[in-house]
């Protein structure tokens, strides 16, 4: 048996202390995939992290929802079940369907912008959260969405409480504190969306957000039942504002930090309309500088930067043996740092993402929203959302970071990468 290496230093302490340093360590020193402690494996580079995304069935996702079913007598959902919820939530989150919305979610970026207090640094990530919450809640349930936003909010709270680094890990059954408010708040939210769903159905007017799309009967699974639909909300609901807060933050620091990129995407984003209400699809498809410097800092800094998968059976990734009860830790943070596929991969270069004409380019693998069976069902939402506030931001105001030889933040890796505390001060572009 072939066991991939041990990162010599590579304790579990070591791991706690700095996991970025260790991750990338890992990468240099043992390269595709390394083992952090006996059954904890890493894989490291951008091909073994794509193969075993891809190969589902050898390295299945753990199921552990941060909100479990509630709805649910029978225990979890069937993967028929799960894959008819899937279907459902897809319909409003795809490509097609985002596109035909882009006039909703501009003015909500444009407000974003408009609020910005000028002239002071400004704490970056709780400005931005609220924000983008309203307009992952409009997105999924438009004009019931005003009841909802209080309820999504807390569910946010609860997730926060639930995913803060302990010293003990409690088994799954054990209803500690931040379990039990966890689901205080999931039972709330399902409360205020229970007859939000029976009155559209009863009514006939499933409404065309996403709801309403999971609302609509599939030709191949038939209906979706009020349970999963209650079930299935609550995660998609913090989902639309979670990561894409964690990722705005990033991509605010960019522009405060890369004046002339930042000059570029004001330059092509002088062409959105004066009224956001009026932004289409096409005016996004225009944003290509910007969407590749969105895409380029989501390279640089995944937000979700360590995936987990379990090996039930012993199987072979790359050369190694990866025993049976065994993690695989897939790490896009040291797969989008592979030069192999992104030459001089520590430059921030959004260019890399444009051919020479300008156009989308994909110059190596890319796994800021996964891929394979479970890769993100919101991407494109996420990057609508993003790109219009960035350009819009770009557009009206200057960046910068306050001065000092330190960062004015912490780079958090636990449950996701964040700049926690950034700050940054906008002023008006003369
Ligand atoms: C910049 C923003 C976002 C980033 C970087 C991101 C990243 C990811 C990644 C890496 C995964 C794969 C997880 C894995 O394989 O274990 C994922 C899954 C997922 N994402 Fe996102 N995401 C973002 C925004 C969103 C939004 C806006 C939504 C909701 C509308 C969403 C809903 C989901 C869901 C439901 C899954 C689970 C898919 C599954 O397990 O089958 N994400 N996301």
């Amino acid at each position: 048996m072939n066991e991939p290496p041990r990162l010599p230093g590579g304790s579990f302490a070591a791991w706690s202390r700095d996991r970025l340093a260790l991750a990338r360590r890992g990468a240099d020193e043992c390269g595709d995939v390394w083992q952090l402690e006996p059954g904890v494996y890493v894989a490291a580079t951008a091909g073994v992290c794509e193969a075993v995304l891809h190969r589902a069935q050898d390295f299945p996702k753990p199921s552990s929802p941060l909100f479990p079913p509630l709805q649910r007598a029978g225990g979890a959902p069937t993967p028929e079940e799960r894959a008819h919820a899937r279907a459902a939530r897809m319909r409003g989150l795809r490509p097609q369907a985002v596109a035909a919305r882009i006039g909703e979610i501009a003015p909500g970026t444009a407000r974003f912008v408009e609020q910005w207090p000028t002239d002071r640094d400004v704490e970056i990530l709780p400005l931005v959260r609220p924000v983008l919450a309203e307009i992952g809640v409009r997105y999924l349930f438009s004009e019931d969405a005003p009841v909802l936003l209080p309820f999504a909010w807390q569910l946010f709270v609860a997730r926060e409480v639930l995913v803060r680094p302990s010293r003990w890990v409690w088994p799954r059954w054990v209803p500690t504190p931040a379990r039990r408010f966890r689901t205080r708040r999931q039972v709330a939210f399902t409360n205020a969306l229970r007859p939000i769903v029976r009155r559209r159905r009863s009514s006939g007017r499933l409404g065309d957000d996403v709801l309403g799309q999971m609302l609509r009967p599939s030709a191949r699974y038939g209906p979706l039942s009020e349970e999963a639909v209650l079930d299935t909300l609550p995660g998609i609901t913090v989902a639309t504002f979670e990561t894409p807060s964690r990722a705005a933050g990033w991509v605010l620091l960019h522009l405060a930090r890369y004046a002339q990129a930042a000059d570029r995407v004001a330059a092509e984003a002088a062409l959105l309309p004066a009224d956001p209400a009026t932004t289409t699809s096409t005016h996004l498809d225009n944003l290509q500088y910007t969407q590749a410097l969105v895409r380029e800092v989501l390279r640089l800094h995944p937000p979700s930067w360590l995936l987990t998968r379990r090996a039930p059976r012993q199987t072979q990734l790359a050369d190694f043996t990866i025993d049976a009860g065994s993690t695989v830790l897939v790490c896009p943070y040291t797969a989008h740092r592979d030069a192999r596929e992104h030459p001089e991969p520590d430059r921030f270069r959004p260019e890399r993402w444009l051919d020479d004409s300008g156009s989308p380019a994909k110059p190596g693998v890319f796994l800021g929203f996964g891929t394979g069976p479970h890769g993100c069902e919101g991407a494109a939402l996420a990057m609508a959302m993003l790109t219009l506030m960035t350009a819009q931001t770009a557009r009206r105001y200057h960046l910068s970071e306050p001065p000092g030889a330190e960062p004015g933040y912490r780079v958090t890796t636990f449950e996701g990468l964040a700049t926690a505390g950034l700050h940054l001060r906008a002023t008006l572009r003369g």
